[in-house]
């Protein structure tokens, strides 16, 4: 059955870079619900982390739900290698080249879930054709490229505009990019499932007070919760 309940998704681009098994393991005991992975190819947006091979690494400590959120161009070259390497979900943006349903079906053929996801430059009416395609869209709410960056209060409009275009599709509404208890509230309001927390998840904690991790997780959680009470 598809799940709309809230999740949380850590994103390890705020992780301790030397320790990521720990890491993994530690955001998972302490309540988190995927695994966000953020790849980025210096091109597409100005930074570089993982390539297949530290996603391979990553697999076997993940014991949830692993997306991986691909911000790079081209994409399509490099698909099947993120799938091979234990990708769960593999995102791609719609800016990374001039065929995103050709993204989309090389995604969907590799068996794995799929996204797509707007950058907050983007107007959300440009999926309308692609939405039979996807699992998930994912909504940037900062610009792609660095954690730790502030919230775009724009991107909540552009929720409720993907969630009224996905009518009674089954497809998740994932927001990435400054979610904090603060940020989430109208974000489920206007109809997103799951919510990419980086800063706000690992501030304050590390392997060796997980707890922390545990703590900021719950008030994201508690905060969506409430509002998805509310609604
Ligand atoms: O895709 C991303 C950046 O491009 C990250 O997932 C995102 O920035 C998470 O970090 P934070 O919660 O600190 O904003
Ligand atoms: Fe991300």
């Amino acid at each position: 059955m598809f799940d709309r309940s809230i999740k949380i998704a850590p994103s390890i681009l705020s992780a301790d870079f030397a320790n990521f098994g720990q890491e993994i393991q530690a955001i998972e005991a302490q309540g988190a619900d995927w695994v966000h992975v953020d790849v980025m190819d210096g091109h597409f947006v100005p930074n570089l982390t993982f390539g297949p091979p530290a996603v391979k690494a990553f697999r076997p400590h993940v014991k949830t739900f692993m997306d991986v959120h691909l911000m790079i161009a081209p994409v399509d070259p490099y698909i099947e290698a993120y799938a091979e390497a234990g990708a769960d979900m593999i995102v791609a943006h719609w800016e990374a080249g001039p065929h995103p349903h050709r993204t989309l079906q090389a995604i969907k053929a590799t068996g794995t879930k799929c996204g797509i996801s707007l950058n907050p430059g983007t107007p959300a009416n440009v999926i309308s054709e692609l939405l039979d395609l996807v699992d998930m869209v994912l909504v940037m709410s900062v610009n792609p490229g660095f954690g730790g960056q502030k919230f775009i209060p724009s991107s909540v409009h552009k929720v409720a505009q993907i969630r009224e275009m996905i009518g009674d599709r089954e497809i998740h509404i994932q927001v990435d990019g400054g979610v904090d208890p603060t940020t989430v509230g109208p974000l489920v309001a206007a109809g997103a499932d799951c919510f990419v927390a980086g800063s706000a998840v690992f501030k304050g904690g590390s392997v060796d007070t997980p707890e922390v991790y545990g703590r900021n997780i719950r008030a994201i959680r508690e905060a969506a919760e409430a509002a998805q009470q509310a609604a």
